[in-house]
């Protein structure tokens, strides 16, 4: 039996991160003036909403690529239900009504109860806008065009919520929950909203696989039951219930797990690794035409899924960055020619070093993987330090746990997931640094604080304890209303249903050549170090 890691579908298989490219098809900040090429064009394609081997490359010169552009969007992000593969399904009207605000206790021999007043559905054909903004010219700030006239194209993803009919009968629902990967502020938050949430609909079988994906296979751990009892107050707390790990058995042993134990709904809550697993159980299930919904939410500090504006625990993380922040930011001004590090995670994506810096105002230098650098020569780093410790007197630099890995020495070392493990870049600086003053004889007090596992191990804050509320209670109703290999989400602050191979395609970058990126530029006042 092969691991998880093998199990990896080609589509899936997340890309080489490399600071070079551009994720929209434009130049890097520092590159020449963007000239159009149909290359750039069809990039330009892929990345505006998600790569897919599935999109043909287009033809603009037909007069009719726009709505080819359209239907390809649709198949590719339609979402799969269980009549994909059941044909005759005979949906039931919903349980989740006004009347069902408290747990049920009782078995449904007298009928499922209704409420006729209760018109909070989501009509399956509801849609959101994926795409807000008409760039007018593939050259403004973060544009994502598809075509060289950056034509206005809408592309429609299916909105959340709960449906009229759904697909399970509660009463024979075993539904599942595991959690994987790292932390993330903001789990606890979600379980209990599944808990409730099933609770709702009439599910009394409810149970947590421990460990992550390993709980499927690890004899040694057993299933946790699960109820509203249980949950009650887990969100006040940081961490899994459950727990986590990374790793694990393979999907054809995960799968045997699932039928064995007669689990019905799986609950998945991870990262793009995660999701990658859930794709393939999903998958799995179909082929052996098992009637089975797997529903992802995703969770990341690193904010690097695609599509969505944001995932859990990532507002928490920057926030609870902010502390470490400070504490660099007044020992570097309180020291002679201070000079603060701080290094935040974040594997492939810069997100949080990002919008702490921007959160903070106390950062004079942030480095992300996406952006490249140079440390020495006279647009380095260590020469715009020397700068600000002339003129400032201290300076404090946020760098990405994923930054800077170009200078250093390769090790090859991988975690359970096979995820590569990075050398820790924020001691390379601080040693560069202090090697560079000593040599121009500028005597520098250099503090580093790494601070990683403290911004995700902590509870999530209120506005992720909000986002966690929705995308949980929105995976029970895409499970309820018969989808499967789905995930839940944020899109311009309206919640949805996406498939999972759209969003997992390529780990979600920060974009040299979007605002955001040029806001903290603006905010931090680092020159380019090119
Ligand atoms: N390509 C894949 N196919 C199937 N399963 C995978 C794949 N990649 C990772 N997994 C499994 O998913 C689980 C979590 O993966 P991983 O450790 O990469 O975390 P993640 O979900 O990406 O979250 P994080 O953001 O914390 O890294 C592990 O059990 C791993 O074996
Ligand atoms: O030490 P662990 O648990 O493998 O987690 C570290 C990783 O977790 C992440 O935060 C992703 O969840 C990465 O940024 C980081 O590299
Ligand atoms: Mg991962």
């Amino acid at each position: 039996m092969g691991t998880l890691s093998h199990a990896i579908s080609p589509k899936l298989a997340l890309p080489r991160r490399d600071s070079q490219r551009s994720y929209h098809g434009l130049p890097r900040l520092n590159s020449r003036p963007l000239r159009w090429n149909a290359n750039r064009a069809a990039k330009k394609i892929r990345m505006s909403a998600g790569t897919s081997k599935r999109s043909p490359p287009i033809d603009f010169s037909n007069p009719d690529w726009k709505s080819k552009f359209q239907e390809d969007f649709e198949t590719r992000f339609n979402i799969p239900h269980i009549t994909d593969i059941f044909h005759d399904a005979v949906p039931i009207p919903s349980t989740f009504c006004l009347k069902m605000r408290t747990p049920v206790t009782e078995d449904f021999a007298g009928g499922y109860p209704s409420d006729e007043e209760w018109h909070g559905y989501i009509n399956k054909n509801d849609r959101v806008l994926l795409k807000v903004i008409h760039y007018s010219s593939p050259t403004s700030a973060g544009a994502e065009c598809i075509d060289p006239d950056c034509s206005w194209v809408e592309q429609w993803v299916h909105r959340a919520g709960p449906r009229e009919k759904i697909y399970f009968r509660p009463e024979e629902v075993k539904a599942a929950i595991v959690t994987c990967g790292g932390l993330c502020p903001g789990l606890n938050d979600v379980i209990r909203q599944i808990v409730i949430t099933l609770e709702i609909y009439g599910v009394k079988k409810i149970v947590g696989i421990p460990f992550g994906y390993r709980g499927f296979s690890d004899k040694e751990l057993t299933e946790m039951p699960l109820s509203r009892k249980v949950v009650q107050n887990v969100h006040l707390s940081g961490g899994s219930l459950l727990g986590v790990s990374r790793g694990g058995p393979g999907i054809s042993e995960i799968v045997d797990s699932l039928e064995e134990r007669g689990i019905n709904m799986l609950f998945v809550l991870g990262g793009n690794g995660t999701h990658a697993g859930a794709n393939a159980i999903h998958n799995e299930c179909r082929k052996r035409r098992m009637r089975v919904a797997v529903v992802g939410v995703p969770k990341t500090i690193d904010n690097d899924i695609l599509l969505m504006d944001k995932t859990f625990g990532f507002d928490t993380a920057v926030e609870e960055a902010q502390r470490a922040i400070n504490s660099a930011y007044i020992e570097a001004h309180s020291a002679y020619h201070g000079v603060g590090i701080v290094k935040l995670m974040g594997r492939s994506s810069g997100y949080i070093a990002m919008h702490a810096s921007l959160a903070s105002g106390q950062i004079d230098i942030c480095l992300i993987p996406e952006v490249s650098f140079n440390l020495h020569g006279p647009h380095g780093v260590l020469s715009h330090l020397k700068y600000l410790i002339e003129t400032k007197g201290s300076a404090v630099i946020c760098v990405a746990e994923g930054a800077g890995q170009n200078f250093l020495q390769k090790t090859n070392a991988k975690d359970a997931s096979g995820n590569i493990v990075f050398g820790d870049f924020g001691v390379h600086i601080q040693q560069e640094i202090r090697k560079c003053f000593k040599e121009i004889g500028v005597p520098v007090d250099v503090k580093y604080i790494d601070p990683t596992y403290m911004i995700r191990a902590c509870r999530a804050n209120a506005s992720d304890g909000i986002l966690c509320t929705v995308l949980g209670q929105n995976a029970v109703h895409g499970a309820f209303a018969g989808y499967s290999g789905i995930t839940v989400g944020i899109c311009n602050t309206h919640y949805v249903y996406l498939p999972i191979p759209e969003v997992i395609s390529y780990p979600r970058l920060v974009d040299p050549n979007s605002r955001m990126w040029h806001r903290c530029l603006t905010s931090t006042g680092q020159p380019d170090f090119i």
